[in-house]
């Protein structure tokens, strides 16, 4: 469970990035949050893995709030969370395996657990054929189902997926789209940030629409609601 309550943001340089948000969303949610370029959405998502944080109110993920995760706690908290990008972020060098496994072996497990739970993902995203490809080797979708793949890999309770089908012609973008829902089925709670109009008025969910780093509409079913 996601809260937000009377959430600031300003960055360093003054500018205002969430100005007032109160949110709440449940276990097992599919969110898209929507809105225009520079409207707090990127900034939204990272107060949820702390990769930034409050400069007033409170952000809770699992009834942990972040502000009080000590800096031992925070790996242990982000084993919790996956995140993808639009820019898929593997590592170039390292094999798909490798990228994928690597996730794990920061958390000491055992050679036959790696084993099981990267051929595992992988075959959730329909790649297992693929385990000794480079990145570079992959096309875009490939890259962006490794990069779930990675982030699904400890079986985190809440995927973040900041535009994942930004970089994506419109049929991998589907496919892309296919793979989420069917982690969102298995119970992953899954939150979306995404400039694709199509998608949010396609495959309905939630929608929250973020402009000035305010929620101004958040509906069940919703539309994208902007000019794409
Ligand atoms: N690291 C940073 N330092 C200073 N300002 C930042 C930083 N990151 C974002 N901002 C500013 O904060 C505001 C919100 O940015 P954010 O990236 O959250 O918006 P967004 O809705 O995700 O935009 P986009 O759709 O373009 O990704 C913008 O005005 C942006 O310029």
């Amino acid at each position: 469970m996601i809260e937000m309550k009377n959430l600031y943001m300003t960055y360093p340089n003054g500018v205002v990035a969430l100005n007032g948000i109160n949110v709440t969303i449940e276990q097992g949610e599919f969110v898209y949050i929507v809105g225009p370029s520079g409207a707090g959405k990127s900034t939204f998502t990272k107060m949820l893995f702390r990769e930034a944080l409050p400069t007033e109110g409170s952000v809770f993920v699992n009834n942990k709030d972040i502000r009080k995760l000590k800096w031992k706690e925070v790996p242990y908290f982000r084993r919790n969370i996956g995140v993808v990008y639009q820019d898929f972020r593997l590592l170039p060098k390292l094999s798909v395996y490798e990228n994928i496994a690597f996730a794990l072996e920061v958390i000491e497990e055992t050679p036959k657990n790696i084993r099981n739970r990267v051929m595992s993902v992988l075959d959730q995203v329909g790649l297992k054929n693929k385990a000794r490809f480079i990145p570079d080797e992959l096309s875009g979708g490939e890259q962006q189902r490794v990069a779930i793949a990675r982030a699904m890999v400890n079986r985190p309770g809440l995927l973040i997926a900041d535009e994942p089908t930004g970089n994506l012609d419109p049929e991998t973008s589907w496919e892309i789209m296919a793979i989420l829902e069917e982690i969102n089925a298995s119970g992953t709670t899954i939150l979306m940030a995404t400039h694709s109009k199509e998608i949010v008025n396609t495959v309905k969910k939630r929608v929250i629409a973020m402009e000035d780093g305010m929620i101004v509409r958040d509906e069940h079913r919703g539309e994208y609601g902007y000019e794409a």
